[in-house]
């Protein structure tokens, strides 16, 4: 098992949000049993005391890590986001004080893509509907509005991970896909890539949402983009609650513009499952609203736990920093028999020369080098005879620019 500086039991995990108990074997079959689990998320001073006197924080899509929660981490190492979307996280800010962020960017697409076809299909036939009214003592009996889903339209917004993965899935049901994207993609199958959203809302009979939360995709759905939808069509929305605007979407499925929706995310979620969740949205029989699950399912957050624990052992462990994704990524080699030193500093000139500098002054043999920086941050990986490192730390600590260093033996 690899060595760290600090005793392994000393390096604190804290874990919200009720992230897979995978995660936890996968620390402790690496020998880090320093870890604390929480079922919830945690907010303003009570995650700022928390974080505090942890190495390690792994968190889902509540727990936001601002600036300011940062400037409290002071022994933050990495941050595991066990999700995909980090839009909760200052990636930036996690960068200047040199903390990596690791996500899950795989384990949780089919979960969504599955999600939405099962959504797509109940909607067509007005399931949604039918069902809110049987319970009511109603029975609806009637093909009116009531449609298969061969032969229509899907839109796809975002052909990414999740978006493709639909795009073969609605396929194979018979659906023509057509997809719109800022990146021209390849299309699996017969898909077809449009040239603007306006393109793809024009034709789609089923506008689906697969975005990050960006900029340029805050709001993307509002009033303007819906009259410009089919009538009748549906709205399925499972990627970031900013993406669309709730208001006008409420008013489409009541004048009966739009058939349905599916929103599996909202402009404000419930900080827990004890606070109500309000929305213009309640009440609407042919609305499927789910409380952001998208991407929850046993099998999709097992592998996210085994997926983002994995990463943060590696980097605490060896110093890789691959898949980061605020962080310049270098992937290292084993280094046994050799001390292994970390440096994460700002990327000014100067630093580089001042590390080579020490080395060279203390007489230490410099075994390999690692480099790779971004526009803001350097990370230097060195590594030494065993020994090495001791004789140098401090003065590498001590160098203009510096804002971290870890050892490893
Ligand atoms: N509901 C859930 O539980 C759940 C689960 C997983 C992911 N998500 C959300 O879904 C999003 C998409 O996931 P993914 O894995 O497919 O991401 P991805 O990064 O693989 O794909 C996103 C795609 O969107 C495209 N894109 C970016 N900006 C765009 C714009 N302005 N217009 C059109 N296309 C644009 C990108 O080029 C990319 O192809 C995540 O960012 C996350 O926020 C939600
Ligand atoms: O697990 C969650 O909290 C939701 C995660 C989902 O939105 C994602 O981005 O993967």
């Amino acid at each position: 098992m690899s060595k760290t500086s600090l005793d392994k039991s000393k390096i604190k995990f804290l874990l919200l949000e009720g992230i897979h108990p995978s995660a936890v074997d996968v620390l402790a079959a690496a020998g880090y049993t320093n870890v604390e689990t929480l079922p919830a998320a945690l907010q303003g001073e009570e995650l700022k005391a928390r974080i505090a006197d942890v190495h390690f924080i792994g968190i889902r899509s509540r727990t936001q890590l601002t600036a300011e929660v940062f400037e409290a981490a002071k022994k933050l190492v990495a941050v595991g986001a066990f999700c995909i979307g980090t839009n909760q996280i200052d990636l930036q800010a996690a960068r200047e004080k040199g903390v990596a962020v690791f996500n899950a960017p795989y384990s949780n697409t089919r979960s969504v893509a599955e999600l939405v076809l099962g959504e797509a299909i109940l909607l067509l036939r007005g399931i949604p509907e039918k069902n809110a009214v049987a319970h009511r003592g109603g029975w609806l009996k009637s093909a009116t509005n009531s449609f298969e889903t061969r032969g229509k339209t899907l839109g796809i917004v975002g052909y990414g991970s999740i978006g493709s993965q639909l795009s073969v899935l609605a396929e194979a049901l018979g659906m023509h896909v057509v997809f719109y994207d800022v990146v021209t993609k390849l299309p699996l199958g017969n898909a077809h890539q449009v040239g603007s959203l306006d393109e793809l809302l024009a034709q789609s009979d089923i506008v689906t949402l697969h975005v990050p939360e960006l900029p340029s995709t805050k709001w993307m759905i509002g009033a303007k983009q819906i009259a410009q939808m089919k009538e009748g069509a549906i709205l399925i929305n499972a990627s970031r609650g900013t993406v669309v605007e709730i208001e006008p979407l409420a008013e489409a499925i009541k004048s009966k513009k739009l058939l349905g929706a599916a929103i599996d995310v909202f402009p404000v979620e419930p900080k827990s499952n004890k606070e109500e969740f309000q929305s213009p949205l309640r009440g609407l029989d042919n609305v499927i609203l789910t409380p952001h699950i998208g991407g929850s399912t046993m099998e999709a957050q097992a592998n996210i736990g085994l997926e983002v624990a994995e990463k943060l052992v590696r980097y605490s462990d060896n110093g890789t920093t691959i898949t980061s994704v605020n962080f310049p990524e270098v992937a290292l080699p084993a280094h046994p028999g050799r001390d292994r030193i970390l440096h994460i500093h700002k990327n000014v000139p100067g630093v580089m020369s001042a590390i080579n500098q020490v080395f060279s002054q203390a007489h230490i043999n410099v075994a390999a080098q690692f480099l790779q920086t971004d526009e803001a941050v350097g990370y230097v990986v060195i590594d030494t005879e065993a020994g090495g490192a001791a004789k140098v730390l401090e003065q590498l600590k001590a160098v203009p620019g510096t804002i971290r260093t870890r050892v490893l033996f």
